[in-house]
């Protein structure tokens, strides 16, 4: 052996042991962006299991797509998933369990961006400015982290039109002006379809069906025709449904009265006090039900339970 190639050979293996383990102690105190990291899926189900009730078809799909397409080191296009229900039935709740499985920071996470339409895009008239704004910023954050979320509310208050400047990021180029959308994840949330759904949901409770006999095929084709033709749902004739650049469309069902309760359960639990049934029931029973001779489910879902929790 040559004493030189020995040492450069050291050298080297020293340089890198030292990197890998900086970037090791590195990642222990500031944020990292790791796209090729697995997703845990089995930390992801049991999240979804212990903290989400009554969406059996959500926690299904969910822990389905994002296991696939975080196990696929090579996707072919960004993950897209379009989530519609009823108001409180977990929506925003379910972006933040996923959020924090990809990203350990969840919402906090400087690779997790959230746009609410009412905020970050009030004026119908500045459709081009925020389009611009919204390709740029896009644009940014999947170059610094490949694997970046970006999580759209209100979709159903978003202007007619605006959310297809995003379409050339959905689709199935490798590289768009040099940058690779492929690994990035996009998360929409929106009230359209909620009617469907809860006809549906009706539909089974009245033929004796149970709610967990719903299946997704009866749901996602309605769901994407619906929410294509309705001119408030934020993806009204979207070149996004045209092109099928939409992976998913996610059911979220209206939740009956013993969800409501769970619920209650949950926020007692989270702040530590012991769990009373007798305080549970009043709280669900202060919550209004629809339809309004059968009254099986919750107008608001969970949504005012913390609020109403705080008068007991
Ligand atoms: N299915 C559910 N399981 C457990 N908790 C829930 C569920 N749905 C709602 N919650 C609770 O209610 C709160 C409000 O729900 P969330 O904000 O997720 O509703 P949403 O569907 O996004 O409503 P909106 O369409 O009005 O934005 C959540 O933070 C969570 O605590």
């Amino acid at each position: 052996f040559e004493p030189i190639s020995i040492g450069i050979a050291i050298g080297a293996a020293s340089a890198l042991t030292g990197y890998l383990s900086y970037t090791g102690f590195y990642c222990r105190f500031a944020e990292c962006c790791r796209p090729e990291q697995p997703l845990n899926a089995s930390a992801l189900k049991l999240d979804l299991k212990e903290k989400l009730f009554g969406q059996h078809l959500a926690a299904e799909v969910i822990v389905k797509a994002l296991t696939g397409f975080r196990n696929n080191k090579n996707p072919k296009k960004a993950l897209t998933l379009s989530l519609h229900g009823w108001a409180g039935t977990g929506k925003n709740f379910v972006s933040q369990i996923v959020a924090e499985n990809l990203h350990s920071k969840g919402l906090k996470s400087n690779f997790v961006h959230l746009f609410v339409s009412t905020l970050h895009f009030p004026h119908e008239q500045k459709i081009k400015l925020y389009q611009d704004q919204l390709q740029n910023w896009i644009r940014g954050n999947v170059s610094t982290c490949a694997s970046s979320v970006f999580i759209f509310d209100e979709m159903d208050k978003l202007h007619p039109g605006l959310i297809d400047a995003i379409k050339p990021f959905l689709d199935y180029y490798e590289q768009v002006d040099g940058v690779s959308y492929r690994k990035a994840i996009f998360i929409f949330l929106s009230n359209a379809g909620g009617d469907l759904i809860t006809k549906t949901a009706l539909d089974f409770w009245r033929a004796g069906k149970k709610r967990e006999d719903i299946q997704l095929k009866d749901l996602e084709p309605v769901l994407s025709v619906g929410v294509f033709n309705n001119k408030h749902s934020g993806l009204w004739h979207s070149g996004l449904i045209d092109r099928n650049l939409i992976d998913y469309f996610i059911p979220f069902l209206p939740l009956e009265y013993r969800h409501v309760k769970m619920c209650v359960r949950a926020e007692m639990e989270a702040r530590g006090s012991p769990i009373n049934e007798d305080i549970v029931t009043r709280v669900a029973e202060e919550m209004t039900f629809f339809p309004k001779d059968e009254k099986i489910y919750s107008d608001k879902g969970c949504k005012t339970v913390q609020s109403r929790l705080d008068f007991h």
